[in-house]
């Protein structure tokens, strides 16, 4: 049964042959709220938005928010359908829309929510940008080196969830598979062992680079890297750079530097020189900390991603301020980086800043530019003033502890 009640005043998005989006003066957004501490930074987010949106169109434009369910919320409003497949629609149908974090429910048949809705739609790219706002407290000495903007594979990899519980049938079936018919004879404990499955194609590798370098031209950034683990697993980390480099070869006209496989070409728009690099992951971690300024443009398989992207926030001030989309070739889902905090829900404490700066990307997205900036300097104004969430507070000399609304408001503030 539908429980989606699409606003009567607002109008749907749509994308043009090119790919291109077509933005009514009020586009319909469906959100998904999201569980734990979803019912704290959803509403925050979007009474941002909505003063951003008011302020920077004087009142010419507006968002018509559309509530869709997914999670708990969807549990409760669907009788127990944790994943309605009216969501999935919506989500299809109006194109650009939001989420919150969600949990996974025990025993529910999924893995993962966000993982499941990442593959159904095919939300191949997981775009996470991680900058630094000047007075924002970071553990490391120069966190205004760090501007980095990660690309994560999201279909693929062993993050699909491809796996069998040790013990069972189809842990035995497999295991026997590989030893009588592949001839393996590497798995230590054969008897009792859990068994998963990592896919990495050539297609899904290239579709993703192929994403991560059209943003490196377009936004006129230096280089790209691809951060793999190939030198341990060569056909599916190894297979994700050697399809990379072939891809910036064959598609970007990039030449190898020195004999190879570090390659450049000029960026079409600038004529500056983009180079296409690799990095080892596990060195890699090593290299965001020591030299971050080296890096720029990030592409990675999904698991290293999952890594980075909270690795990288930490330097920046932590998942709270750190925002990410989720992106087909016309579908967009802009969520968080950061989960559920389940043992902050519903206490108006958290930081709202990385919700916040997801829709700021949905934004530009959009194409309403001037409400991004607005938003920017919102953020940059209470950050400045030192009003800020616990996380931050705990952190600065002489900051004014604000609750997660109490920050929306000062976010507002520093807007005029
Ligand atoms: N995309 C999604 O929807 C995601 C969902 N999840 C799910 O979320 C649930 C909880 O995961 P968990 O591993 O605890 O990770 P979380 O990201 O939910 O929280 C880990 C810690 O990060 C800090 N944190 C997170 N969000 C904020 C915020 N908005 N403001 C300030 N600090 C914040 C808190 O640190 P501190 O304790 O130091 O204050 C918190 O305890 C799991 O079910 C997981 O599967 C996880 C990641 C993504
Ligand atoms: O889906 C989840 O529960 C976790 C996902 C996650 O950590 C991420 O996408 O960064
Ligand atoms: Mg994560």
């Amino acid at each position: 049964m539908g429980h989606i009640q699409v606003p009567a005043n607002g109008e749907k998005v749509t994308v043009n042959a090119d790919g291109s989006l077509n933005v009514p003066n009020t586009p319909i957004i469906p959100f998904i709220e999201g569980d734990g501490i979803g019912v704290d930074i959803t509403p925050v987010m979007r009474k941002v938005i909505d003063a951003a949106v008011s302020k920077a169109y004087n009142d010419e434009k507006s968002i018509a928010w559309m509530e869709i369910f997914c999670g708990e919320k969807a549990a409760e409003t669907y009788s127990g359908d944790w994943f309605p497949a009216e969501t999935l629609e919506a989500i299809k149908e109006y194109v650009v829309s939001i989420k919150g974090p969600l949990t996974t429910p025990v025993g529910g048949g999924f893995r993962s929510l966000n993982v499941a809705l990442r593959q159904e739609l095919d939300l191949y790219v997981c775009q996470r940008p991680v900058r630094w706002f000047s007075g924002v407290p970071s553990p490391v000495k120069e966190p205004n080196k760090v501007d980095m903007v990660i690309f994560r594979e999201n279909s693929e990899d062993i993050y699909a969830g491809i796996e069998w519980k040790a013990g069972t049938d189809e842990a035995n079936k497999v295991v026997k598979f590989l030893q009588e018919e592949m001839g393996v004879k590497k798995i230590r404990f054969p008897q009792e062992v859990g068994i998963g499955v990592k896919p990495v194609s050539e297609e899904g590798t290239k579709r993703l680079v192929r994403k991560a370098l059209q943003y490196t031209i377009d936004q006129d950034r230096d280089s790209l890297t691809l951060v793999h683990k190939g030198n341990i697993m060569k056909f599916t980390e190894g297979a994700f750079a050697d399809w990379g480099y072939e891809l910036a070869r064959e598609e970007f006209g990039a030449q190898p530097i020195d004999g190879g496989p570090w390659c450049s070409f000029k960026n079409p728009n600038t004529g500056k020189e983009i180079v296409v690099k690799d990095v080892i992951a596990d060195a890699m971690l090593q290299q965001i900390l020591l030299r971050p300024a080296e890096y720029d443009v990030i592409a990675t398989l999904n698991l290293n991603g999952d890594y980075l992207s909270d690795a990288l926030a930490a330097q920046v001030g932590g998942i709270g301020i750190a925002p990410g989309a989720n992106l087909s070739d016309d579908v967009a889902l802009f969520e968080a980086t950061h989960g559920t905090a389940p043992k902050y829900a519903g206490q108006d404490k958290v930081n709202p800043g990385s919700l916040i700066l997801s829709a700021e990307m949905m934004l530009r997205h959009l194409g309403w530019n001037e409400a991004a900036e607005l938003v920017v300097k919102g953020m940059e104004g209470a950050i400045e003033a030192k009003t800020v969430t616990y996380d931050f507070e705990r952190l600065m000399d002489g900051a004014e502890l604000k609750s997660c609304s109490e920050f929306g408001e000062e976010v507002i503030k520093h807007m005029a």
